[in-house]
């Protein structure tokens, strides 16, 4: 990348994306109409910033794209920079979106003789095996993960496995499939991440670009 390329802002297409959306034009970047055309196949965008791209990527990706330069900045949750905890990922600025927790979570009826305290090894379906293996492991816990995509309360369900870790917000899909909540491994909100090189090589770009996110977040707050 020469400083005459265009810098690249990674967004994550799912539900962040409507509560990003105001912070990202409070900032003044505004895509091209094929941005918001749910038709459109394009994956990258040009914006009213001749020197500002825009793409649309999974969530998880956001996090990969970021971390190997590809893409100078993003929006991803905590609960994905946990899961990878890329060194090359510097995330400065909360945005105050995308208010979850991950928690562990298991059948009702268990919880009300269980003992967590009590467990050695635990098996847990997950889309976050690391970030469930180093909290269970703090403790001297084993964690055997099974990894799942989505839709993990299903698994106690169909018997995969007695316990998930997974993202709660309101609540709702976990009592909707007989689950209830035992511990709170994080709290989670998204944030604006940066490349560590980018932001040396290419400081006073991306720098501007922080401060207009700082400023965007602010008048929410
Ligand atoms: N129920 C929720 N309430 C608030 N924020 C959430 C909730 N679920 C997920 N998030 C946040 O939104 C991010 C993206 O979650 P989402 O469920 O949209 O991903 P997804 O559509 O399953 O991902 P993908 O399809 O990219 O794998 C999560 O990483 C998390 O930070
Ligand atoms: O506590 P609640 O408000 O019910 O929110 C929690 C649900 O939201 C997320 O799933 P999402 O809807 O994004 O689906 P997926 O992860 O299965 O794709 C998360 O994985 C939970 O299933």
């Amino acid at each position: 990348m020469t400083a005459a390329d265009p810098l690249v802002l990674a967004v994550p297409k799912g539900r962040i994306l409507d509560e990003a959306l105001p912070i990202i034009a409070r900032a003044g970047i505004h895509p091209e109409d094929a941005f918001h055309d749910p038709k459109s196949r394009a994956l990258s965008f040009a914006t009213n910033h001749p020197n500002l791209r825009i793409i649309r990527v999974r969530s998880f990706d956001v996090a990969t794209f970021v971390a190997f330069g590809a893409a100078q900045l993003g929006i991803a949750g905590n609960d994905v920079l946990m899961e990878f905890d890329y060194s090359e990922i510097y995330a400065p600025l909360d945005l105050g979106i995308g208010h979850c927790r991950l928690s562990v979570a298991e059948p009702r009826e268990l919880s009300e003789h269980d003992d967590p305290r009590q467990w050695s090894h635990v098996r847990v379906a997950t889309k976050y095996p690391n970030i469930t293996r180093k909290h269970f492991a703090a403790r001297g816990v084993q964690a055997e993960c099974i990894k799942l995509n989505g839709a993990m309360e299903l698994a106690p369900t169909l018997g995969l496995c007695k316990r998930i870790v997974d993202l709660v917000s309101s609540g709702a899909t976990l009592k909707a499939n007989g689950l209830v909540e035992i511990e709170k491994i994080a709290e989670v909100t998204s944030r604006l991440i940066i490349n560590r090189a980018a932001f040396k090589t290419r400081s006073r770009e991306i720098g501007d670009w922080l401060t207009r996110f700082e400023e965007a977040v602010n008048v929410t707050a």
